[in-house]
C-alpha cells in the first residue's frame, strides 16, 4: 500500500477521514488479497471452486455500495434547477435507501421522505432521489446520512426550508448484536422555516404519514 501525495480529483471533499496527505492508494489486486485473508480466517478454502471468484465480486460489491464516494452534486445535478415563481411546500416521500453502516460495514435498509420550501427555485424531482443514492451509497451513520441530504438541498437550492426524515432498519441491529428483528430508526434535520415554525413541520409530518389511495 503506498500513500498518495494528493486525492484523485473526483474523490475531493468526499473522504472525510483522510487528510490529502495520508489518503492511501491500494490497488485492486491488494483489496482482493484482504477478502482472501477474511475467508482464511473465517476457515474457509479461498481456492475452493465456490469462493474462488469470491474476493473478486467482494470488492466489486463493495465499490459500488460505497461509489456516493466517487460522486458529485454538480455531476448529479445536470443543471436540473429551474427558477419557478412557487413556495408550497414539495415533498418527495418513500425514496429507497440502501446504505452501509460505517461500524460493520452491513447494510441500513430504509427509506426517505424529502421535503422542501421553494424560494424561486426548484430542483428536478429525480435530482432529490439521487441526492438520497449519493450520499447512502457510502460508508454512514443515519444520523449523518439525514442531515447530509438536508444540506445538500439547503446548499443548493437555499429554499425557505428543508426537512429529511430517514427511516431504517440496521442490519448490525438485526442479524448480529443485539439481533432486534423489526427494529427501525427514525431520524430527522430540520432547516429553515421548518425549524421555526411548528405548523409547517407539522403539516410535514402529517403528509408523509399519509397513505395514498395509488400506493
Ligand atoms: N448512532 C448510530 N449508531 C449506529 C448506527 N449504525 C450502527 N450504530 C451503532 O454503533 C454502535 C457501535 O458500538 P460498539 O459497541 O463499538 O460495537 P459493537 O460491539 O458491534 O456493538 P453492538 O452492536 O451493540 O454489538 C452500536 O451501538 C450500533 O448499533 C447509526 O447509523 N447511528
Ligand atoms: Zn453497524
Amino acid at each position: 500500500m503506498t500513500l498518495a501525495k494528493e486525492i484523485p480529483t473526483s474523490l475531493n471533499g468526499n473522504l472525510p477521514n483522510f487528510s490529502t496527505e495520508a489518503a492511501p492508494v491500494v490497488s485492486e489486486e491488494e483489496m482482493r488479497q484482504a477478502v482472501r485473508t477474511l475467508l482464511l480466517g473465517l476457515g474457509e478454502n479461498p481456492d475452493r471452486e465456490g469462493l474462488k471468484d469470491t474476493p473478486k465480486r467482494v470488492v466489486k460489491a463493495l465499490k459500488f455500495l460505497t461509489s456516493g464516494y466517487h460522486q458529485s452534486l454538480d455531476e448529479l445535478l445536470n443543471g436540473a434547477v429551474f427558477h419557478e415563481n412557487t413556495d408550497e411546500m414539495v415533498l418527495v416521500r418513500d425514496i429507497d435507501i440502501f446504505s452501509s453502516c460505517e461500524h460493520h460495514i452491513l447494510p441500513i435498509l430504509g427509506r426517505a421522505h424529502v421535503a422542501y420550501i421553494p424560494d424561486g427555485k426548484v430542483i428536478g424531482l429525480s435530482k432529490v432521489a439521487r441526492i438520497c443514492e449519493m450520499y447512502g451509497r457510502r460508508l454512514q451513520v443515519q444520523e449523518r446520512l439525514t442531515a447530509q441530504i438536508a444540506d445538500a438541498l439547503q446548499g443548493l437550492l437555499k429554499p425557505k426550508g428543508v426537512a429529511v426524515v430517514v427511516e431504517a432498519s440496521h442490519m448490525c441491529m438485526v442479524m448480529r448484536g443485539v439481533q432486534k428483528v423489526g427494529s427501525w430508526t427514525s431520524t430527522s434535520a430540520v432547516r429553515g422555516v421548518f425549524s421555526e415554525d411548528a405548523k409547517t413541520r407539522q403539516e410535514f409530518m402529517s403528509l408523509i404519514r399519509h397513505t395514498p389511495n395509488f400506493s
